[in-house]
């Protein structure tokens, strides 16, 4: 087995979800579906509601943002016309939504509203969280260990709390000791890890970051974070350049922690 020696000044874990602690299959085959086959039921039923409403105009923002982009779908203010201005509405949102999924964007926006759709489908004990079977024992043993461990995650902190809360191993949320999301910055970006171990109260490189994605260990390597690159069945190939230059694990358990005899 490949061992990543985990540096002494590292008291801190973070970790991505999707092709870190769980299967892309989960997220694409499970979680996505899910908004696609039902984004329209569920803005008809909560399209009075604030929480619905506050969702809608931070989708409309992102879309003026995204203007210039192939494919965007604009969505329209409602003036007070009657239902079929409602409905007009609610197939613009609708559509928008299907674009945004097609190029699996990560917007604050997309994923605010995703994470309260979720809410029923977890709560209803239609979605259990999964996980790949080495990563609810080590984050255990990490604890034992004296490690915090966090996330950071493109889905929302209220996704993150449902996948983690009803999952396949029941509630396992206090296992962690924060949550992180793209309110705080995007994950290709470093100034998101330094705000991060801000926040955590601790510095950059007191960090170990896990994930599947490249340009996120590169973001937070930037910012002085450690950084190994997860290889998990099912996640995107990696460059040969990439390979070379990233500390690669496989599992969580080719975590070697200083204090591990
Ligand atoms: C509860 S996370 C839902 C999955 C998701 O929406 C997502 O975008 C995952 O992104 P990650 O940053 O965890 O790779
Ligand atoms: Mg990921």
């Amino acid at each position: 087995m490949v061992v990543f020696a985990v540096p002494a000044e590292v008291a801190v874990i973070l970790l991505d979800i999707e092709g870190t602690t769980t299967p892309i299959t989960y997220v694409k085959d499970t979680l996505f579906p899910y908004i696609r086959d039902n984004v329209q039921e569920y803005l008809r039923a909560h399209w009075e509601e604030e929480e619905c409403q506050q969702d809608v105009s931070l989708l409309r923002k992102q879309a003026e943002e995204d203007s210039n982009l192939d494919g965007v779908v604009p969505i329209p203010l409602e003036t007070g016309n009657g239902e079929d201005e409602v409905e007009q509405v609610i197939q613009a949102v609708v559509d928008n939504v299907h674009w945004q999924m097609s190029l699996d964007r990560k917007t604050t926006a997309l994923k605010q509203l995703q994470g309260h759709m979720w809410r029923a489908a977890y709560a209803t004990g239609h979605m259990k969280g999964e996980f790949f079977q080495d990563v609810v024992p080590a984050i255990r043993k990490w604890r034992e260990a004296g490690m915090k461990v966090y996330i950071y995650s493109s889905g929302s902190v209220e996704a993150q709390k449902l996948l983690f809360g009803y999952s396949t191993e029941g509630d396992i949320l206090e296992l962690f000791d924060g949550h992180f999301d793209t309110k705080i910055g995007h994950k290709v970006e470093s100034e998101s890890y330094r705000r991060i171990a801000s926040s955590i109260g601790c510095s950059t490189n007191n960090v170990l970051f896990l994930t599947d994605v490249t340009r996120e260990a590169n973001a937070a390597e930037e910012a002085d974070m450690h950084v190994a690159v997860v290889v998990r069945p099912g996640n995107a190939g990696l460059t040969d350049d990439e390979k070379s230059y990233y500390s690669l694990i496989t599992s969580f358990n080719e975590l070697f922690l200083p204090s591990s005899t």
